[in-house]
């Protein structure tokens, strides 16, 4: 579904490359995980994918979505897969809602700019898309200060799923939450990606928590791909001193 083929990317003013000649393969219907120390790159594959790195920088190689090459698309063909094909749950995502809009209003916009739903639809989408998320369907008319991280990373997770994407792109989704919180959120990711026949891509430093829901690992260290692999042949077996170091720090 997404192939990533000899990826390069780097930022303006930048000597060092960020990702330098990163190849991997995403089949759909899979939950895949990008696993790596902080800086390794994760998230710029991340962006490049999404069309979104700051201006300035340079993508090379190739990124293919259903036959697409990301990289080489317009911005107003991105516009229109971003959302409805691939979407987002941002780094950080429970701070990036805006403290004076009520978590209904953020969902609701992203319907109307979208799907141009409005009115009693996008109020009954919004809290039908919260209780996809494991929320009460009242949470639509809280702010999000009023919500626990948990919370706000399930309302993420509701907003990034507001246009039925196919693709879920999830960075650092679990960071700073309790492990029990974790727990449910990765539950969650699980469960959609099981009915709602989503591909989802982890983002993630946390080497044990990707093995415990992907299917398949890729191990990132300074912007390159250095192991792949099912978690059980990686947590038992790796092959590649970095991986080695992340699976001993578990012990
Ligand atoms: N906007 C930017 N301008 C310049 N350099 C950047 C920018 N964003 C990231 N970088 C650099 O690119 C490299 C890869 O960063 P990236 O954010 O992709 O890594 P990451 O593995 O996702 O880490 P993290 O989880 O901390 O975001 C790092 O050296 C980082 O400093």
């Amino acid at each position: 579904m997404l192939n990533v083929e000899g990826l390069r990317v780097r930022y303006a003013g930048q000597l060092h490359e960020a990702v330098s000649g990163v190849s991997f393969d995403v089949p759909r219907g899979a939950f895949v995980g990008l696993v790596g120390e902080s800086g390794s790159g994760k998230t710029s594959i991340v962006m490049a994918a999404l069309g979104l790195l700051p201006a300035g920088s340079a993508a090379t190689g190739a990124i293919d979505f259903e036959g697409q090459n990301l990289l080489t698309l317009d911005e107003e063909s991105l516009r229109r897969l971003r959302w409805k094909k691939i979407a987002l749950v941002p780094q950080g995502a429970q701070n990036s809602f805006t403290p004076v809009k009520t978590v209904g209003a953020h969902i609701e916009e992203v319907l109307r700019v979208h799907l141009r739903l409005r009115g009693e639809a996008a109020k009954a989408r919004a809290a039908a898309l919260l209780t996809e998320a494991e929320l009460d369907a009242a949470v639509a008319r809280r702010y999000p200060h009023e919500l626990s991280g948990g919370q706000k990373q399930r309302a993420a997770i509701a907003l990034a799923l507001a246009c039925e994407p196919s693709l879920l792109l999830a960075d650092e989704p679990t960071t700073a939450l309790d492990v029990v919180t974790q727990a449910g959120i990765l539950g969650l990711l699980r469960r959609l990606r099981r009915e709602k026949r989503l591909t989802v891509l982890l983002v993630t430093h946390d080497l044990p928590m990707a093995a415990s829901v992907c299917s398949q690992l890729f191990v990132m260290k300074d912007g390159r791909l250095v192991e792949r692999g099912a978690p059980q042949d990686l947590l038992t077996a790796p092959r590649h001193p970095y991986t080695l170091r992340l699976v001993r720090a578990i012990l």
